[in-house]
């Protein structure tokens, strides 16, 4: 197959999708790849690598985009790469439909194939495409939300582990999967005092069992949500529906109930946000405030820290890339369900029911769609 790897164009996004070794993977299969020139600088890896692993460098993402088969991103395609986007191309990275329309209705439009990192998911309901950016992203959180509660980043001025004889900040989380999860062990190592929400039960106790002793967990519900927002220092947004729009579980009237300089990090934006007030911001313009509330809302939280991203990300990524490579995208997805998953629009389907949901549009029963292009 013929993989194209472009350098992502978003802002302050410098992970890449594929590293020289994993190249020099998919050369073994006898594939050929093509780079952008300098795809790989903002996390380390030099052209030259890439052209030592087997690569070919290219230096425009249009020369990049109109050779491949198969598209490996990072982000979304952002609008001047839509035009680039040919007939029954492959793109492979993470679309976030649920949060844009735009988006949906353009990859709808270029009759390409996408096939959503965010939504592989395994015969146990994990995400093992998300997983990796979500440890990041969950480990990132309180670090950010650190900087913000600092007064002259406009936050309350108060210090998470507190200090012998103040006692530490609130951290509320919800939702207590990946993110929550790593975001919680960062909070807790810091000092701070942790309430983790969520409405899975099973969950909670699990947490409950493997969480040190500064880490209360709670049901989360909108009455027990109204009382935590009044002392929190910092919320952190970590809810899923997979491929879904997430819920509101802030919405615009509770700011005024909370503390003036509270910061809320909602990871979540990239399905939409968890807090009806945010809205997706970059690394160059992080933060805006309503109702003296800050709200962080980077969609690309782990953009920031390439180094460790990249190749977390490419760790889980590139055998799914193998095999979509090897077999094509209809014979991966008829072999592996966890890849079938994955497929959102298709051709100019929708094969997603959460992204249908989002936007109402009709969905088109993925089989049907796998069926018709054999
Ligand atoms: N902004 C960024 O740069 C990044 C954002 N993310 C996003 O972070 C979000 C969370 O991802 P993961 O932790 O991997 O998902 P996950 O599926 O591991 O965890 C989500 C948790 O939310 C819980 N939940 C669902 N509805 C809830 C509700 N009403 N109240 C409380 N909890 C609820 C679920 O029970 C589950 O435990 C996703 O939207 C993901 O795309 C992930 C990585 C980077
Ligand atoms: C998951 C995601 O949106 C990211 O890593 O940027
Ligand atoms: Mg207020």
């Amino acid at each position: 197959m013929i993989i194209g790897l472009p350098k992502e164009i978003k802002n302050n996004e410098n992970r890449v999708a594929l590293t020289p070794s994993g190249v020099s993977e998919l050369k073994k299969y006898g594939h050929t790849i093509y780079v952008q020139a300098s795809a790989g600088l903002g996390s380390g890896f030099k052209d030259t690598e890439y052209e030592a692993a087997g690569a070919t460098i290219l230096p425009a993402i249009e020369a990049v985009y109109a050779q491949a088969e198969m598209i490996v991103k990072v982000k979304e395609p952002i609008a001047p790469e839509y035009s680039m986007i040919k007939e029954d191309q492959l793109l492979f990275t993470y679309f976030h439909f649920a949060s844009s329309e735009e988006l949906t209705q353009a990859m709808i439009a270029r009759k390409a194939i996408c096939l959503a990192y965010e939504t592989v998911e395994k015969n146990d309901r994990s995400l093992p495409l998300l997983i990796p950016m979500s440890e990041v992203a969950g480990r990132m959180a309180p670090q950010e939300g650190a900087k913000y509660l600092e007064k002259p980043m406009q936050g309350r001025g108060i210090l998470l582990g507190g200090v012998p004889g103040v006692k530490p900040a609130n951290v509320l989380i919800l939702g207590g999967g990946v993110v929550g999860t790593q975001a919680a062990k960062i909070a807790a190592g810091l000092g701070a005092h942790v309430t983790i929400m969520d409405i899975n039960l099973t969950r909670l106790r699990e947490l409950d069992d493997i969480m040190p002793a500064n880490v209360d967990t709670q049901m989360s519900n909108t009455y027990n949500i109204r009382e935590a927002i009044k002392t929190a220092d910092l919320i952190i947004g970590a809810v899923l529906i997979p491929g879904a729009k997430a819920p509101h579980l802030i919405t615009r009237d509770m700011l005024k109930e909370m503390r003036p300089g509270t910061v809320m990090v909602d990871v979540a934006v990239d399905q939409g946000g968890c807090i009806e007030t945010c809205k997706p911001t970059t690394h160059e313009d992080p933060i805006f405030v309503i109702d003296e509330v800050v709200h962080y809302c980077v969609a690309n939280m782990p953009g920031a820290v390439p180094y460790t991203s990249t190749l977390a990300l490419t760790n889980a990524t590139l055998p799914y890339v193998i095999q979509v490579a090897n077999k094509g995208w209809k014979g991966a997805c008829l072999f592996n369900e966890e890849l079938k998953r994955g497929l959102n629009v298709v051709k100019g389907e929708v094969v997603y029911k959460g992204v249908a949901d989002a936007w109402n549009l009709k969905v088109t029963d993925v089989n049907e769609v796998l069926a018709a292009a054999l």
